[in-house]
């Protein structure tokens, strides 16, 4: 089937979405197979150009396939195009019980900033405890992402960590986040959608959590936790370790050695790889 053709470009926000969808599409043909089985779908505005693609692809392709959400909006997304899904906790099922499918083949997943090491913020839309389940049962991650989304350093335009809590403890781990240099840490409202706190599809909070720019993971050398100056794996591992943190929103080292490691044991080639929607229309990518 024919792509249908791109929307016209006459406003800023046109432009932004021109090259989300650009940087979608680019990223499914060159990164879904049609001998692929298992795919996982991210969440985001970007994403939803990743469904578009995929879903003009042939019904024979198509119904041997199955698309693994990270969360509500995912979910709909792939039901409302049509395509097989299949929970995460069911692929692990599927692994144990008939033992065809260890991992996704890809997962294709948006991101709010991303670093030269491929370090990602993600969380823009409070899914990113999902996200990460999905992430780490992929053989790929294919990051899809508009050009403002590129920064020398996490935390450069983006306002904070999006940090999942358990609601009980949101109190306590905000105190804590100030203790170990977060300016104004927030608990993230609803509004305008819905009145008091975001709720996640886990029935979790969002704490956004504001630090300097984080430096890149070969940098860690220079960090200094003191003066609440992280590298993203050392904020990361930080974070984690806060009673009642579910899920922090930095995806990091993604494309370090430890990854490129255990990538080995799941049979994928490049762990990871980001496709730049760019403003003049055409795609960047990094690896
Ligand atoms: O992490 C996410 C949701 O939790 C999104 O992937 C991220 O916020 C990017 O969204 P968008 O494509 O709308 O910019």
């Amino acid at each position: 089937m024919e792509p249908p053709p791109p929307p016209p470009v006459t406003t800023a926000g046109d432009l932004v979405e021109a090259a989300k969808r650009a940087a979608g599409r680019k990223a499914v043909e060159e990164h879904l197979l049609p001998s692929y089985t298992h795919i996982g779908i991210g969440s985001g505005s970007t994403i939803k150009y990743v469904v578009e693609a995929i879903a003009e692809l042939p019904h024979d392709v198509l119904s041997k396939m199955k698309f693994v959400p990270t969360g509500i909006q995912s979910r709909d997304l792939i039901r409302t195009a049509k395509l097989p899904l299949l929970a995460i906790e069911d692929l692990i099922l599927e692994k144990e019980y008939n033992q065809v499918q260890q991992y996704l083949d890809v997962s294709f997943d948006g991101a709010d900033e991303v670093d030269p090491e491929m370090n990602c913020i993600k969380g823009g839309g409070a899914c990113h405890y999902q996200e990460k389940l999905v992430a780490l049962s992929s053989k790929k991650f294919i990051c899809v992402a508009d050009y403002r989304k590129r920064v020398d350093r996490l935390l450069t335009n983006w306002v904070g960590v999006p940090i999942e809590v358990q609601p009980l403890a949101t109190e306590r781990v905000r105190r804590e986040l100030i203790s170990i240099g977060s300016r104004k840490p927030f608990i993230r409202s609803g509004l305008p959608g819905k009145a008091g706190h975001v709720v996640t599809d886990n029935g979790n909070h969002v704490i956004d959590a504001p630090f300097p720019p984080l430096l890149l993971n070969s940098e860690a050398h220079k960090a200094d936790a003191n003066k609440g100056i992280w590298s993203v794996d050392m904020l990361n591992a930080r974070l984690k370790s806060i009673e009642g943190v579910l899920a922090v929103g930095l995806f990091s080292g993604l494309n370090g050695p430890k990854a490129l490691e255990e990538n080995k044991g799941k049979g994928g080639e490049k762990p990871v790889m980001v496709y730049f929607g760019m403003a003049d229309g055409t795609v960047q990518t990094m690896q």
